[in-house]
């Protein structure tokens, strides 16, 4: 409600304004000596973006993605049927991602393939290594864990019989804290292992960004006799994997984001020697999964008998259909890009991004910060009603930091993406949030692509093969110019929508709701 007294007095004191050219420069300076840059060569920017920062959701498209799959159509045209023993050999085209997939994950050949899509594999493998008893039955996962993940370990605990409320654990951060802790990781297991038939984590979690440290959850996990298996939609191309070292029992990731591989493209899957060695595959001690013809000994594959399963060697044996050669050939070219640019070079390069990006956002907190202060401070002597300017002054002291990031400041810790939460959140009844709201002005306005997951938080994919320095501090520019708009953006879309709205118009800005809907 504004007031007589507000109405007459001078306006609020403008904010204190950063000197962007001195960070332009420190970053134009770091992009200088980047050897990486070359490879933004293989990447183009969609119409009306200028700083593509959703990786971590869909990849752009690589150059060398496109020949290839464009390269497999022409000789689909030319071969027809014969393509599949001849020229491209179709037949066993699924060999030629093997290698690359491996070094990215820290696998042998023999235990990675690339197949399905991410929660597919995810039900291949659990139907593989969730072996539930009636002392160990549970599933653990991490809270708030993609949806498809949370759906599709309850689906298994249903499938054996057992009830999701006493079957799926979910493991929360400590009160007030948005990341687990690997030590309360491990405190629950110590205490809690025997009762675990799976942990299912991911590697990177999708919301936080918080990269888990694998090496460590998956010994103690299994030291109690637990099976691990690792998601790692946000990990793989992103962060370095040592799965075999590490001793991961399985993993399973999709290949459009980080990998860049096209929306919807092929999966892929791991599983550890000690599962599917050759001597392994072929005795009673193979894992029981559920079978293809594509999983079968190719030397016995078309003999067109049922009866034959023997199951290949290798994470091979858990193929079920012929694979799609189109989406291979996308996963070839997109993979040809990471050879080139090579992972542990790729990390370096998003830590330095990230931890740029982080220092300017805490600028910019620091500086919405200071404007929150200040506006409350003038509200308390120009706003008339004492005891209500008080109470604003307070509740600005109280309110929520203007944005904060989620993602662990330490960078061994996270990958390319930071995820930044932003107060107020929107209202329960409003169409939109103003998170999303501000994701729209950033793309709308400033041509920035950032995405947005509910209730309140923006991710932020610096991906290292096409994002540069100069672009972190244009996007932190655009961001601090979007939330000079946003809640007259919200407002304006509120209304449009059909909503009445009113405005407070002497509120103190990031400390509450810009509006009132009636
Ligand atoms: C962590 C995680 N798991 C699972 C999925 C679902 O994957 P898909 O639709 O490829 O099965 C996604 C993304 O969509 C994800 O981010
Ligand atoms: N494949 C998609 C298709 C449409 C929309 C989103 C996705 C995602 O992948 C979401 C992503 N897994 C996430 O981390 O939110």
């Amino acid at each position: 409600a504004t007031t007589e007294a507000a109405a007459s007095a001078p306006p609020p004191p403008s904010p204190p304004t950063s000197p962007p050219s001195v960070e332009l420069a420190e970053a134009l300076a770091l992009d200088a000596s980047d050897e990486l840059a070359t490879l933004r060569r293989h990447f183009e920017m969609p119409a009306g973006v200028n700083v593509y920062l959703c990786g971590h959701s869909l990849g752009l498209m690589p150059a060398p993605a496109a020949a290839l799959v464009r390269e497999e159509l022409d000789l689909w045209l030319r071969l027809g049927e014969r393509g599949h023993f001849t020229g491209p050999n179709w037949l066993s085209y699924h060999e030629r991602v093997r290698a690359p997939l491996a070094r990215l994950v820290g696998a042998s050949s023999l235990e990675v393939v690339a197949m399905n899509s991410l929660t597919v594999n995810l039900h291949l493998l659990m139907a593989s290594f969730y072996n539930p008893s009636n002392s160990r039955f549970k599933i653990v996962i991490e809270a708030g864990a993609f949806p498809s993940d949370r759906i599709a370990v309850r689906s298994h605990a249903a499938l054996r019989g057992y009830d999701a409320a006493s079957a799926i654990v979910e493991l929360r951060p400590r009160d007030g804290r948005d990341t687990l802790e690997t030590a309360d990781v491990l405190a629950y297991i110590a205490e809690r292992g025997h009762e675990v038939a799976l942990f299912l984590l991911a590697g990177v979690q999708y919301y936080s960004g918080q990269l888990f440290e694998i090496g460590p959850i998956t010994a103690a996990a299994r030291a109690q006799g637990c099976a691990v298996g690792w998601d790692l939609a946000h990990a793989v191309g992103n962060v370095p994997l040592r799965l075999h070292e590490w001793g991961v029992d399985f993993a399973a990731w999709c290949s459009y984001k980080y990998l860049n591989a096209g929306p919807g493209a092929i999966g892929g899957a791991f599983v550890h020697s000690r599962h599917c060695a050759p001597d392994v595959a072929s005795s009673a001690r193979a894992p029981r999964r559920l079978a293809g013809w594509w999983g079968n000994d190719p030397a016995v594959r078309f003999q067109m008998r049922a009866d034959a399963f023997v199951p290949q060697p290798g994470a091979d044996g858990w193929q079920l259909s012929n694979p799609p050669i189109l989406q291979l050939a996308a996963l070839r070219g997109a993979l040809a890009v990471f050879d080139e640019a090579r992972i542990e070079r790729l990390v370096a390069k998003a830590a330095s991004l990230t931890t740029l990006a982080l220092a300017l956002l805490d600028r910019l907190a620091e500086r919405l910060r200071a404007t929150r202060a200040a506006d409350a401070a003038w509200a308390a002597r120009h706003g008339g009603d004492g005891a209500r300017a008080e109470a604003a002054d307070a509740a600005a002291e109280r309110a929520p930091p203007p944005l904060q990031v989620l993602t662990p400041r330490d960078p061994t810790h996270r990958g390319a993406q930071l995820s930044v939460r932003f107060a107020p959140a929107g209202s329960p009844a409003a169409p939109l949030d103003r998170a999303e709201a501000l994701q729209r002005v950033l793309a709308g306005a400033h041509g920035v692509e950032v995405d947005y997951r509910r209730p309140d938080v923006l991710r932020f994919g610096f991906v290292p093969l096409y994002t540069r320095h100069e672009d972190v501090v244009a996007t932190v520019a655009a961001l601090e110019a979007a939330l000079g708009g946003v809640d007259e953006f919200l407002m304006r879309t509120l209304r449009e929508s059909g909503l009445r709205v009113s405005e407070h118009s002497a509120r103190i800005p990031h400390t509450e709701a810009p509006y009132e809907i009636h």
